[in-house]
C-alpha cells in the first residue's frame, strides 16, 4: 500500500528517477532476535525489527508495536508513512517505526519488561536521540518508554530523556503527549464539519479502537458536544444512538479490559457497525478496514483516519469516485501524536517543561495549518486529500535530499 501510494504521489511530482529510487527505499532495516525468559522458566526467541526511512531531514522518529501481525514489512511500510507525517507537519525528523512480533496480551508484565529491556539492548548501536527516537504505538505505552529509558539510561551512564517519547511524566514525558493523537483526531473532525458547514455539537461520530487513539479521539469528541454513536474494541462493538458515555465507558474498559458488556449501550455487529449512517467515521485500531468490499456501502461524511493505513488503495479509488467522503488521512489525522512527541523531545534537550496549555496551544496551531494546507492543494490540483498530503511531504523530502547533494 505504502510503494503503490509512493508511486503515485510520484508520478503527480513527476520525480526524476534518482530522487524516486532516494526517496522510496528505506536507509535502513534492522532485525534483531529477542529471547525472553517466561515466567515458567522456559525462553522464547522474539524478532524485532526497526526500519529507519530517511535521516536526511534529522533523527528518524515513530512508534514501537507489540502486535502478532509484526513483519519487516509492516514495519518498512509504517516507516515510510512516519517519514512522510513528519515532513508534512514540518518536523525535523525521518520516519521510523519498529515492531515485535509477539501477543502482548498473553503475557506477564515482568515477561514485557524482559523483553523490553533486551530489544533495546540490541537496539543500542543504532539509536540515540539524534539518530532514532521511539515512542508507544499498538501494544506499547509510557511504561514500554520508561524501561527504554531506563535501559539506555543504564548503558549511557546518564538519565538520557530524549532517548524516547511517550514517557511518563516522572521521567520527563511531557504533559500532553497521552491523549495528543486522539485530541488531534477530534479537533481535525471538527474542522472537516466546520469545513463542510455542519454542527460540531450534536454530530454523530462512530469509532473503531478504544485503546491510545480511540479512547481520547470519544473522549475528546464528547467534550465538543459530539455524540459518540458507536464503539468497537478487539473483543466486540457496542451502540448507543442517544450518544454513548465516553467517561463511563472509559471506567468500564479500565476495570474489565473491553469496552464489550458496557451497560449504557446495545452489543452491535462491528463490521456492520463501519457502515451505518454518521457524521464522522474514525478507524482508530488496525490497518485496511475499509477495503473493495465494505467502501461502497460506507455512509459517513468524514473518514478520519486515527489509525496507520486504515484504508486500502482500492477503498481509496471507490471513495474518490463516489466523492461524497471528506478523508482526513492517516499522515495528518494522526499526526497530533508525533508532533507532541516532538515537543517532548525538545522540552527534554532544553531541559525545560511546558504547560499543558502551552502543549496543546502549539498542537492546535500547527495541526490548523497542515489541514488548510492540504485541503488547499488537493482543491487547487483537483486531487484526493490523501494524496495532496503525501504530495507536500513527499516533496519536502525530496527537497531535502536534492539539497544535500547526490552521492559522494
Ligand atoms: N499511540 C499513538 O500515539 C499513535 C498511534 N497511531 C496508530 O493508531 C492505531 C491504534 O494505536 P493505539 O491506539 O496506540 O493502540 P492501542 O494498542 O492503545 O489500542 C488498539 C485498540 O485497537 C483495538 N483493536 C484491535 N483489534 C481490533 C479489531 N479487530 N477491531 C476493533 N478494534 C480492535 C484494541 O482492542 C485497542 O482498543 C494504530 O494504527 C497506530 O499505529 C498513530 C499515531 C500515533
Ligand atoms: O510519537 C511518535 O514519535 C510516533 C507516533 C507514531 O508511531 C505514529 O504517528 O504512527
Amino acid at each position: 500500500m505504502a510503494a503503490e501510494q509512493f508511486d503515485k504521489v510520484a508520478d503527480f511530482l513527476d520525480l526524476s528517477d534518482e530522487l524516486r529510487e532516494r526517496c522510496k527505499w528505506p536507509k535502513r532495516l534492522i532485525t534483531v532476535t529477542v529471547p525472553v525468559r517466561r515466567d515458567d522458566g522456559s525462553t522464547e526467541l522474539y524478532f524485532g525489527h526497526r526500519v529507519q526511512h530517511h535521516l536526511t531531514r534529522g533523527p528518524v522518529k515513530g512508534g514501537l508495536r507489540y502486535h502478532p501481525a509484526v513483519d519487516l514489512g509492516e514495519v518498512a511500510a509504517l516507516a515510510m508513512w512516519m517519514n512522510w507525517k513528519c515532513a508534512l507537519m514540518d518536523l525535523p525528523y525521518g520516519g521510523g517505526k519498529g515492531g515485535i512480533c509477539c501477543d502482548p496480551r498473553n503475557m506477564s508484565i515482568a515477561e514485557l519488561e524482559r523483553m523490553t529491556r533486551r530489544f533495546t539492548m540490541e537496539m543500542i548501536p543504532f539509536i540515540g536521540p539524534e539518530t532514532d527516537v521511539m515512542a508507544p504505538d499498538m501494544g506499547t505505552n509510557e511504561q514500554t518508554m520508561a524501561w527504554i529509558t531506563d535501559t539506555y539510561s543504564t548503558h549511557a551512564g546518564h538519565l538520557e530523556p530524549a532517548i524516547v517519547t511517550g514517557k511518563p511524566l516522572t521521567l520527563q514525558g511531557s504533559a500532553g503527549r497521552t491523549q495528543a493523537t486522539g485530541h488531534g483526531v477530534a479537533f481535525l473532525a471538527s474542522s472537516a464539519l466546520n469545513k463542510l458547514d455542519l454542527p460540531v455539537r450534536g454530530s454523530t461520530a462512530i469509532v473503531q479502537g478504544f485503546g491510545n487513539v480511540g479512547s481520547h479521539a470519544a473522549q475528546t469528541m464528547a467534550s465538543y458536544g459530539m455524540k459518540v454513536i458507536g464503539i468497537s474494541d478487539v473483543n466486540g462493538a457496542i451502540w448507543n444512538p442517544e450518544g454513548i458515555d465516553v467517561k463511563a465507558l472509559k471506567a468500564y474498559e479500565i476495570e474489565h479490559r473491553t469496552v464489550v458488556g458496557f451497560p449504557g449501550a446495545e452489543p452491535v455487529d462491528p463490521a456492520k457497525m463501519l457502515t451505518e449512517p454518521c457524521d464522522v467515521l474514525a478507524p482508530c485500531a488496525l490497518d485496511r478496514v475499509i477495503h473493495g468490499d465494505n467502501a461502497g456501502q460506507l455512509q459517513c461524511k468524514i473518514l478520519a483516519e486515527g489509525a496507520n493505513g486504515p484504508t486500502t488503495p482500492e477503498a481509496d479509488r471507490i471513495i474518490d469516485a463516489r466523492g461524497d467522503i471528506f478523508v482526513i488521512p492517516d499522515i495528518l489525522c494522526n499526526a497530533g501524536g508525533v508532533t507532541v512527541s516532538y515537543f517532548e523531545w525538545v522540552q527534554n534537550l532544553q531541559r525545560f517543561q511546558w504547560t499543558e496549555r502551552e502543549v496543546i496551544t502549539k498542537l492546535e496551531t500547527r495541526l490548523h495549518a497542515s489541514f488548510e494546507k492540504v485541503v488547499g492543494f488537493a482543491q487547487r490540483n483537483n486531487i484526493s486529500q490523501r494524496t495532496a498530503a503525501q504530495a507536500i511531504a513527499i516533496k519536502t523530502a525530496a527537497d531535502a535530499k536534492a539539497a544535500r547533494g547526490m552521492f559522494p
